[in-house]
C-alpha cells in the first residue's frame, strides 16, 4: 500500500512506515505526477483535493486530518469511487480553548468579566458544542442558531439569526464552508447580517475565512457596530487583508484547532480510517499522543487577581502568535508550519484552589492538586 501524506501534519512519521510505503510531501506538493501511484492520502486543509489533482490517479481513499473538508472535491470523489474521511470533532477542544482565550484576554484588557455577557453561537456543532460548555462555566448566557439542527431536531434550542444578532454582546461562528445547499454559509457574515447587530458587539470567526465579508466586516467596525474582533480565518489566507489586520483585536494565522491534542487525535484518525479502509493494522498507533507541556504544574497563588483566568492563559495565550504575525504578516503560512502546539488544559496540574475555585478548574478539565 502506498500513503501520500503531507510532511507537516504532526505525530505521523513512524508510525505507518512497518506495514506501508508511505512517502512525505510538503505542504502544497500535491500534484497530479505526485499522487498518481498513491492508494491513500492523508492531507491537511491547504491541500486542494481537486478533480485536476486525482483524475489520473489511482488514490482509493482521502483522509483529512481536519475538521473541515471544504479543500476535497468530494462531488468528484464520491462519483469516481473516492472514499473521502474527515476527522469529526478533532480538534473542538483546542477551538473553544481559543475562543475563551481570546474572550479572556480582551475582557482583562477591558477591565470587564465575561459573566453576564450573552454569547450567540451560530452553528453548534461539534466546536460550537465546545465553545458552550466553556462559554457557560465562565458565566456567558448562550444563544444558539443552527438551522440546519433546528429542522432536524425541532425549534426549541436554537434562536432565529435575527434575534441571535439583535441580543448577542459576542458573536462566534462555527459552521462549515459551503457555496450550496439549503443554508451556504459563504458571506453568511456581510452588510445585512452586521446592520443587525448590537452596537458595539465583539465578532469572532475561526471556522473559515470566506464565511464574513472582508468589506462588511471593515465597515461594520469604521461604524462603531462592531468593536471587537478576534480573527483567526480570513477570507484569502495567507494573503489577508492588511487594512482589517490593523483594526483586529486578536489577529492569529488560522491555528484555533493547533492545540497538540487536536493534532495527535486528527493523526490518530486518519490513521484508523486507513486501518479500517485497507484492513490493516498499524501497531505502533498507541504512541500517537500529545507531549507532556514543558510546565505542566499552575500555582494559582502566582497570580494575584483573576486566578482561573489567569490559569486559563497560561495553557494557551492568543496574543503570542498574535504579535508574530502582525509583526510580519507574510510569514501567516510559516508560522502555521512551525507552531509551537500548545497543550489543553487536562495536560495541566493546578494547586493552591480554594474548593469553589477546584470545582470550576475541573469543570474546564484542569487537574487539581493538593
Ligand atoms: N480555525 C480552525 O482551526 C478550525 C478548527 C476546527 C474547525 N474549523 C471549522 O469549523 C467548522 C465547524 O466545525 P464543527 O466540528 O463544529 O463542524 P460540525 O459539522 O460538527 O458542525 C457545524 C454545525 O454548523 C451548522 N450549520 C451549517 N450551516 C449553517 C448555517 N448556515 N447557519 C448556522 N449553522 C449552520 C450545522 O448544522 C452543524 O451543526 C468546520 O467545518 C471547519 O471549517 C476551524
Ligand atoms: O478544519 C479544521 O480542522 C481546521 O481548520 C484545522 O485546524 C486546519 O488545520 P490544517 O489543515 O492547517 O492542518
Amino acid at each position: 500500500m502506498k500513503i501520500i501524506a503531507d510532511d507537516t501534519i504532526p505525530f505521523l512519521k513512524g508510525i505507518a512506515e512497518p506495514i506501508a510505503d508511505i512517502v512525505y510531501i510538503p505542504a502544497k506538493g500535491f500534484t497530479p505526477e505526485v499522487v498518481k501511484d498513491a492508494d491513500a492520502l492523508i492531507v491537511r486543509s491547504i491541500d486542494k483535493c481537486t478533480s485536476e489533482l486525482l483524475a489520473s490517479s489511482c488514490v482509493r481513499l482521502i483522509t483529512t486530518a481536519t475538521i473541515g473538508f471544504d479543500h476535497i472535491d468530494i462531488h468528484y470523489c464520491e462519483s469516481h469511487g473516492i472514499t473521502w474521511k474527515n476527522a469529526p470533532g478533532c480538534n473542538a477542544p483546542s477551538v473553544a480553548q481559543y475562543v475563551l482565550a481570546s474572550l479572556l484576554r480582551i475582557a482583562l484588557r477591558r477591565g470587564e468579566s465575561l459573566q453576564g455577557k450573552t454569547l450567540g453561537i451560530i452553528g453548534v456543532g461539534h466546536v460550537g458544542k465546545e465553545v458552550e460548555k466553556l462559554a457557560s462555566l465562565f458565566g456567558m448566557t448562550i444563544l444558539r442558531n443552527d438551522p440546519p439542527r433546528a429542522e432536524a431536531e425541532g425549534p426549541e434550542p436554537f434562536v432565529s439569526l435575527e434575534e441571535l444578532l439583535a441580543c448577542a454582546d459576542i458573536i462566534t461562528c462555527h459552521v462549515p464552508f459551503t457555496r450550496e445547499g439549503k443554508y451556504p454559509t459563504w458571506h453568511l457574515a456581510d452588510e445585512k447580517f452586521f446592520s443587525q447587530v448590537r452596537r458595539g458587539c465583539w465578532f469572532i470567526n475561526s471556522c473559515r475565512g470566506a464565511v464574513h465579508d472582508t468589506k462588511a466586516l471593515l465597515e461594520a467596525h469604521q461604524k462603531g457596530l462592531v468593536e471587537e474582533i478576534i480573527l483567526d480565518c480570513w477570507e484569502n489566507e495567507p494573503q489577508i487583508n492588511q487594512e482589517l489586520l490593523k483594526v483586529v483585536s486578536i489577529a492569529t494565522p488560522h491555528i484555533a484547532g493547533f492545540s497538540a491534542d487536536g493534532k495527535a487525535t486528527a493523526t490518530r484518525m486518519c490513521l484508523e480510517e486507513i486501518q479500517r479502509f485497507f484492513h490493516v493494522r498499524f501497531d505502533r498507533l498507541k504512541e500517537v499522543v500529545p507531549p507532556a507541556p514543558a510546565n505542566p504544574l499552575i500555582n494559582l497563588d502566582a497570580f494575584e487577581d483573576h486566578r482561573i483566568e489567569n490559569a486559563f492563559l497560561q495553557t494557551f495565550d492568543p496574543l503570542v502568535v498574535d504579535r508574530k504575525l502582525r509583526k510580519d504578516p507574510s510569514t501567516f503560512e510559516w508560522l502555521r508550519n512551525h507552531y509551537d502546539h500548545p497543550r489543553e488544559p487536562l495536560a495541566y496540574q493546578v494547586k493552591q484552589s480554594t474548593p469553589a475555585e477546584k470545582s470550576l478548574l475541573q469543570q474546564i478539565g484542569f487537574q487539581v492538586i493538593g
